[in-house]
């Protein structure tokens, strides 16, 4: 909802530019430069929809011409590149005028930025406005022309002014009303603008690149890319096949239609059935929208199924909106508040390889350090070498580099465009590069290529004893990478299996444990020549090693690194079996016979059992824990043959304290509901698991039901 169209080049600069000095030679030379890169990408983004540059690169190139133009205002020409509505109007497409201009939108990329938004709003008199907050799509800006009611135009921003006529395109996108719908209290007006953004939900974006590429053709770097390039095709059955959705957030032109705020614009719209989101929220101070930011920003890839850059802040009454204004180029009563970049552009200096615990081969790239979604990386997974020459990406490439959420860092591709000249492809290597064995596939048929030297390739021994420690293994705390690593260079361990051999006369003999005795010190953490003491660390390892010590018997199962051993099949091999003992004893039958074992698991463990060096495993670990789960006699065995599924968070219990307290019990602990579940218990939080049990009607517990169900069985529950 646009307001004033005049560009008002503020005046003020003007009347200062010729106060201050003009621009020195260089810095001009800079602006032009940069000028041009800019209006390169909006080229490349806008009109070929394949950028060379990432939006991060694009604002920060842009924020330096405005900066550039701050220090010398008489830069600020009408046609810089700060001025104007970034595009541009392809040949392959009949260009149409806007009724009302579209603008853009100032980007705010912290708080003290917003809240100086929020500040120059006071200063024009707005105390406390009503503000609208929405989340800000990442796809591209569409122009809909109805009159009467009757779709009749749809055009893309293009430079603001003039759009590219896409109606048949636009047609073809299913929650695009042809015509819409009035009401007593909300007639179709005569005409209107409405305005939007079109974008590819990141479901149909992924299921489309599967499609590309089996098909020979590049993937799209991003949704935005693929919507836009989808849109803007020549035949519109091929948007029509794209599953493109669009949510309106503004209005532009209108007749027979005056809102009093944005908010009241969005529910005429929404009654036409035009598709507005159901995530708008109008509140009353920045609190709240910091508020709303945060809680968009946490839930950024749950919250919508498309992808968001960021928040829109708008001025809610339509009166304050026009006494705001707008800038050449943007409204002053919104703005964009964007989050850090998850996708920028990364320079791929070497792919190298990393070994595995199980020996797995897998290459990954490593990289210019690079900020991506609030951290620096510099190393990103490529899995395998099939995945390297599916995705081309070489040394020397300029990458898109991604880092969504939780999730760990990928690279998305090359940006070809940038590819220096006769730039080599990456060759696997043949040999273990830490341990020089050539490389093989364990299996035939494998995709992935081993280091088969398992007993002493000291990477893999490496990962090993670090995930003896892990979280799923022996849970021990100060036996990190970096102690690992510590140790097995001093020589206080050769293995895993010495692990729980180590005291204080190994530990003296790693510096990473050691450090200078205190004047006058000596005793029981100092080594017997006096020149080394233990340091905290070092005495806090060996107290968390001997605590290690009474772990149950799956926890023992996982730290052996088994293949396809994790906590599940270890938890239900320690409940059958309860001593490695009769896991050593059994047949293969009998163990792939228990519930949740099956074939490949029985065979991953017998074929284990039998290498001798896993047996000194065993034999150096059983000097000091039990390798059985003592069965606690005074449990009563209340849960036998019932399966229970737990979810959220109770109060008395964690994740696996809940677990044991059911298979202690007899019962068997699942990970997810089905027909064949008899109880779900609920605690706080508790997401999908929950309905789905009242689906199936499964009976659903709270925290003091399961109490009394552990105690007394089902009976407890009449
Ligand atoms: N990578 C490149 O080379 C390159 C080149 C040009 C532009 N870009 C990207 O595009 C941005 C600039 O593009 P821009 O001028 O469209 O600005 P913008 O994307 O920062 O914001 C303006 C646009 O946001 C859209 N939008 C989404 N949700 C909205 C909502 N709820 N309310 C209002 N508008 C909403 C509208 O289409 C509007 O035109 C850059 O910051 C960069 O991210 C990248
Ligand atoms: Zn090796």
């Amino acid at each position: 909802m646009s307001a004033t169209d005049q560009p008002d080049l503020a005046r003020d600069d003007v009347a200062d530019a010729a106060a201050v000095t003009a621009a020195p030679p260089e810095v001009r030379e800079r602006h032009r430069e940069v000028s041009e890169q800019v209006e390169d990408a909006r080229w490349r983004y806008y009109v070929l929809d394949t950028p060379t540059l990432s939006d991060a690169d694009f604002d920060t190139r842009l924020r330096e011409l405005e900066a550039l133009e701050d220090d010398y205002p008489e830069l600020r020409t009408p046609d810089s590149p700060t001025q104007k509505v970034g595009g541009a109007v392809s040949t392959e497409f009949t260009a149409v005028d806007h009724l009302q201009r579209m603008e853009s939108l100032d980007n705010a990329f912290s708080y003290d930025e917003l809240e100086g938004w929020y500040a120059r709003l006071a200063r024009e008199g707005l105390e406390t406005p009503d503000l609208l907050c929405e989340l800000k799509v990442d796809g591209l800006a569409i122009n809909l022309l109805y009159e009467r009611g009757r779709l009749v135009r749809g055009l893309t921003r293009g430079d603001g002014r003039t759009g590219e006529d896409v109606t048949p395109n636009v047609k073809t996108i299913d929650s695009v009303p042809h015509r819409l719908t009035g009401t007593d209290e909300f007639p179709v007006p005569e005409l209107l603008e409405v305005r939007g953004e079109v974008f590819l939900p990141v479901e149909a974006f992924e299921r489309l690149n599967v499609t590309m590429t089996e098909a020979g053709r590049p993937a799209f770097a991003n949704p935005r890319n693929a919507a836009a390039g989808s849109l803007r095709q020549k035949d519109p059955r091929v948007t029509a096949s794209r599953d493109l959705g669009m949510v309106c957030h503004g209005i532009g032109e209108r007749r027979g239609f005056e809102p009093k705020a944005q908010s009241h614009a969005y529910e005429a719209l929404a009654t036409w059935g035009l598709p507005t989101s159901d995530q708008v929220r109008v509140v009353g101070t920045l609190t709240e929208v910091e508020a709303y930011i945060e809680n968009a920003g946490e839930h950024r890839h749950s919250i919508v199924p498309y992808e968001i850059d960021g928040v829109v802040v708008k001025v809610d009454d339509v009166s304050l909106q026009r006494r705001m204004g707008s800038t050449s180029r943007a409204p002053r009563w919104a703005i964009a508040f964007k989050y850090p970049p998850e996708e920028v552009n990364a320079r791929l200096l070497a792919i190298e390889v990393q070994v595995g615990r199980t020996g797995r081969v897998s290459p990954f790239g490593r990289m210019e350090p690079t900020r991506v979604a609030g951290s620096t990386v510099e190393k990103a997974t490529l899995h395998n070498a099939h995945e390297v020459r599916r995705k081309d990406v070489r040394p020397g490439d300029t990458v898109i580099l991604r880092k969504a959420g939780d999730v760990i860092p990928e690279i998305v591709g090359p940006v070809l465009a940038l590819r220096p000249e006769g730039l080599a492809e990456w060759v696997m290597p043949t040999e273990c590069p830490a341990c020089g064995t050539t490389l093989a596939q364990q299996k035939e048929g494998d995709r992935d290529l081993r280091c088969l030297n398992h007993e002493a390739c000291p990477a893999q021994v490496r990962e090993r004893v670090f995930h003896v420690a892990g979280r799923g293994a022996f849970d021990i705390e100060g036996l990190g990478y970096e102690a690992a690593s510590a140790l097995l260079a001093s020589g206080a361990i050769t293995n895993e299996g010495d692990v729980f051999d180590l005291d204080e006369a190994r530990l003296l003999t790693t510096p990473l444990f050691t450090r200078a005795p205190k004047k006058g010190e000596e005793g029981t953490h100092v080594s017997p020549d006096g020149s080394r003491a233990l340091t905290a660390n070092g005495q806090k390892l060996l107290a968390n090693l001997d605590k290690a010590t009474g772990a149950a018997l799956w926890r023992v199962l996982v730290a052996l690194s088994i293949r396809h051993v994790g906590p599940t099949a270890a938890r239900a091999l320690a409940q059958e079996f309860g001593s490695w003992q009769a896991i050593a004893a059994a047949t293969e039958e009998e163990l792939a016979a228990t519930e949740g074992v099956g074939p490949t698991i029985a065979a991953a463990v017998v074929e284990w059992r039998e290498v001798p060096w896993h047996q000194e495993i065993v034999a150096k670990w059983s000097g000091h824990l039990p390798l059985a789960d003592e069965r606690d006699e005074s449990v009563p065995r209340t849960l036998e043959g019932l399966t229970i599924v737990a979810t959220g968070s109770l109060q008395g219990y964690t994740r696996d304290s809940v677990k044991e307290a059911i298979i202690t019990r007899g019962g068997k602990a699942a990970g997810s509901v089905s027909k064949k579940t008899d109880y779900v218990v609920v605690g706080e939080n508790a997401g999908s698991k929950a309905e789905k049990a009242e689906q199936l009607g499964v009976p659903v517990l709270d925290e003091e039901q399961f109490t009394r169900l552990l105690e007394q069985g089902p009976a407890g529950l009449s």
